[in-house]
């Protein structure tokens, strides 16, 4: 599992570590990771220029000291103090390492050490410029990339853009979430020998799911691994019925039933599908089009999805033990506030949509976040942008219904289907794709884990 940690909980579980090394031995040591993701991104380090763009923190003293390992390497560095000034032991070991201050030429990489957690969201225009004048050559972030906000993960003013995030100890929350995370790049976690706490925000790692799939035991039998229902598709959108069903069907629970106005057609693809009955776990709206609201009415009492055109139709709260899964539009309609909103605070709109309806709530995106109704989230890392396509979300809410009726609790059957959703699209190549090749790449993606 990777954690993310908020600012206040890093820094009071470093106070201890810095107090006990000698001198500057812990930006040294955060330094050399830097230094050694520079010559990572270069492919060595003799000869290549390296830019510092440094603050007058302790990320700017990082950015220095990595200057430091960079020019005993034989790297030609340079430096620009963008308020003047720097940590003074980081720039005298600089100085006397041979670094040089001002830009001569065009460098191979820039390093951003502007600021880390002690920034406040946007560049001051100083820091912006020093940017400006080395527009289009990659940059290495040191901890975060400079002007996004660390605890929210929001970006509401200008800020770095990474290639390569190395930040310590532990991860940060806009290493995880969008869009301060799409800004960081690749990011790598420079191990400090700190204990940190748990965390509140936190990303499963294949090992996670592994762990939390249900697999069916000698003594099971199709009721005893849980029933799902589907109620989705109309007459208008009956495909949207067989995605779902597609979804709820790549073998976690033991039976499907679908209730909806496109049994005809889901009966045609999914032939061991059943109508009505007793479930475990309903999964209702996709595609339900004018239906919506009496399928959500009819399917109360189990643990259930609740996606797309039934979502609007919650009352205040929703059913105990419900899943809800918008996307940005139908959150902004939930929430009564504009799409721009959410895609700018997604963090928090999640949050607060999980505890208005007292629900998980599973928000869509590049990175995908489900958030508990007591703050806890998890974010999605999986997935290619080619899953942005009709009737992936179908699958997805038959997906989680199935992992909810075998036991699962929302938390988790969201979270891991989230991210075996992800994961299929991802190995179905870097390439096109359609929803309806997800449940076969789901099975495949299963397989492997379990190999
Ligand atoms: N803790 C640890 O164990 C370790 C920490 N480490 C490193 O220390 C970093 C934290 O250092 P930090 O606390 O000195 O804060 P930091 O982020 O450098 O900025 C501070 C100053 O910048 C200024 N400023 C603020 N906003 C600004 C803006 N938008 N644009 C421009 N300037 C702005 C503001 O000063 P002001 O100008 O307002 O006086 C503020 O005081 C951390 O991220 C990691 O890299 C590693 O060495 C490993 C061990
Ligand atoms: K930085």
């Amino acid at each position: 599992m990777k954690i993310a940690r908020r600012v206040e909980a890093i820094r009071a579980a470093e106070v201890g570590a810095i107090a006990a090394a000698p001198g500057d031995a812990l930006m040294r040591r955060a330094a050399a990771g830097v230094a050694r993701a520079c010559i990572e991104q270069l492919g060595g380090a003799y000869g290549r220029r390296v830019h510092l763009v440094v603050g007058v923190g302790d990320n700017g003293g990082d950015a220095l000291y990595a200057g430091v390992a960079l020019a005993r390497r034989g790297a030609l560095v340079t430096a620009t103090l963008v308020a003047g000034r720097a940590h003074p032991g980081a720039l005298a070991a600089y100085v006397a390492a041979g670094g040089r201050l001002g830009l001569t030429g065009r460098p191979d990489l820039v390093v951003d050490g502007v600021v880390g957690i002690g920034g406040r969201p946007g560049l001051r225009p100083e820091a912006a410029a020093a940017f400006e004048q080395v527009a289009g050559v990659p940059i290495v972030a040191v901890d975060v990339p400079s002007g996004v906000d660390v605890d929210s993960g929001e970006t509401p003013e200008i800020h770095v853009d990474a290639d390569v995030t190395v930040t310590f100890g532990s991860l940060r929350h806009a290493h995880l979430v969008d869009p301060a995370a799409a800004a960081c790049g690749a990011v790598a976690v420079v191990e400090l020998g700190v204990d940190f706490p748990a965390g509140d925000v936190e990303a499963l790692e294949a090992e996670d799911v592994r762990l939390l799939l249900p697999a069916p035991e000698s003594d099971d039998h199709k009721y005893t691994r849980g029933v799902v229902g589907v109620r989705a598709g109309s007459v208008r959108y009956p495909g949207a019925a067989v995605l779902a069903v597609a979804g709820a069907s790549v073998g976690f629970a033991g039976m499907v039933r679908y209730v909806g106005a496109a049994g005809e057609q889901v009966v045609a693809a999914h032939p061991e599908v059943v109508g009505a009955g007793k479930v475990q776990a309903w999964v209702v709206g996709s595609g339900t089009d004018a239906d919506a609201e009496s399928h959500l009415h009819a399917a109360g009492g189990t643990p259930i999805v609740i996606d797309a055109d039934a979502l609007v139709h919650l009352p205040g709260a929703a059913p105990a033990d419900a899943v809800l899964t918008p996307h940005a539009g139908e959150l902004a309609t939930m929430l009564g506030v504009s799409r721009d909103e959410i895609e700018a605070r997604p963090l928090h709109h999640v949050r607060q949509a999980a505890e208005a309806y007292d629900a998980v709530v599973l928000l869509k995106g590049r990175r995908t976040l489900i958030a508990r109704p007591d703050g806890r989230v998890r974010v999605n890392t999986t997935g290619t942008p080619w899953l942005a396509t009709a009737g992936s979300g179908d699958v997805l809410a038959g997906l989680i219904g199935s992992l909810l009726a075998t036991g699962m609790s929302g938390f988790d059957a969201a979270s891991v289907g989230a991210w075996l959703h992800g994961r299929a699209a991802q190995a179905c190549g870097d390439g096109p794709l359609v929803a309806g090749m997800l449940p076969d790449a789901i099975r495949a993606v299963v397989e492997d884990l379990f190999a």
